[in-house]
């Protein structure tokens, strides 16, 4: 918890958190820490969801309004006594006495947060600021998930935290990248102003289990298509790059930065990179020998290169992937061919 009071970085020094109610610290809680966790039915919310029930030791509180979560994710947990889910949308503000929390909840695929941009940028800022304001309330730390989508179209590659970036404030992205870098901003002026006790990831490109079959994200697309026979979509010119995490490595990298004691920005990532061309081959040759590729029109401002440095989360958190895109693509398979229906052959 975060207990003495704090600089403004000013001189001047802000009111310290309030105190937990005594309820809290009764014999009949059992839970050590409440967790909130804002976008917790989505992708990587209901992994880190997962990871934190099976502590054993943590409430969780999930607040999602569904557009891109399901609760489908969380059915595991439904009933269980330490295991909360609310319908809320994060531009409304939320009263709950948490002592943490993970900001997720915004879309993250491309075409979802480009399909109601003004919607998408309340989400990161006013979504953020609400999260924001609960955390002064209650005392509670806030973990911000950012985005590499930060860094732009970088100029700087591999992309370090000190970068500032290369976007485009007026393009289709904005609504996103943008959003993220205010969001960014009010992290620092609540920890600066009123010292509230923050955490900000930068996040790369994560894939696995669980994602929306209809994501429209590059691996989800690459294979729900090789799966379902159809020909994978690779957008032109297929040279640029990303960097590809598990998301069993990327929730790790998230509770290790909640529970250190960096604000970051750090990246968190696998520094992996592949050409799209190199992921459609990795495809085709971990999970359907038979897939083939063509190449499609690109949407406007695409990054031509993504590769986090993650120097920071190395020494800082004690944090490196584990789970290359070889190992991790087949897994990812897996889940997709179960939910699609699609028998697989396994020799
Ligand atoms: O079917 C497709 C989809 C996408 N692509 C390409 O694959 C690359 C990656 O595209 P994605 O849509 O998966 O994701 P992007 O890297 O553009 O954005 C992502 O960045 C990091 C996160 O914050 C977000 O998940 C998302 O905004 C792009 O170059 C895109 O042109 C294809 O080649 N084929």
């Amino acid at each position: 918890m975060n207990g003495g009071t704090a600089t403004n970085g000013e001189g001047a020094v802000s009111k310290p958190p309030p105190t937990p109610s005594p309820l809290r610290s009764s014999k009949y809680t059992t839970a050590k820490m409440r967790i909130l966790i804002t976008g917790g039915a989505g992708f990587i919310g209901s992994h880190l969801v997962d990871r934190l029930m099976e502590e054993g030791t943590n409430e969780v509180i999930v607040a999602d309004n569904f557009f891109t979560g399901t609760k489908e994710n969380l059915k595991r947990w439904m009933g269980h006594p330490n295991f909360e889910l609310i319908r809320h949308d994060v531009t409304e503000p939320l009263l709950v006495e948490v002592d943490q929390i993970y900001h997720l909840a915004c879309p993250a695929s491309p075409i979802f947060y480009k399909h109601n941009p003004v919607k998408t940028i309340k989400t990161n800022v006013m979504g953020t600021l609400n999260m924001l304001g609960l955390a002064k309330r209650v005392g509670a730390r806030i973990l911000l998930t950012s985005t590499s989508e930060v860094y732009g179209d970088p100029l700087e590659h591999p992309q370090k935290e000190e970068y500032w970036g290369n976007v485009n404030p007026i393009g289709v992205r904005s609504c996103y990248d943008e959003g993220k870098r205010v969001a960014e901003t009010l992290m620092f002026d609540y920890h600066r102003q009123h010292g509230v006790e923050i955490r900000i990831a930068r996040i790369f490109n994560t894939y696995g289990p669980r994602m929306n079959i209809d994501d429209g994200r590059v691996v989800s697309n690459f294979i729900a298509q090789a799966l379902r026979g159809e020909v994978m979509t690779v957008q032109a010119p297929g040279t640029q790059t990303r960097s590809f995490c598990y998301v069993s490595d990327m929730v790790d990298g998230l509770m290790k930065l909640m529970r250190g004691e960096n604000t970051g920005p750090i990246n968190i990532g696998n520094p992996g990179e592949f050409t799209m061309l190199e992921l459609a081959e990795a495809v085709k040759e971990l999970i359907a020998p038979e897939a083939s590729y063509k190449i499609t029109e690109n949407t406007p401002d695409d990054p031509r290169q993504r590769k986090p440095d993650i120097t920071k989360a190395t020494k800082l958190l004690g944090w490196a992937p584990t789970v290359s895109l070889h190992q991790g693509l087949p897994l990812m398979a897996a889940d997709f061919a179960e939910r699609l229906g699609v028998e697989r052959k396994t020799d």
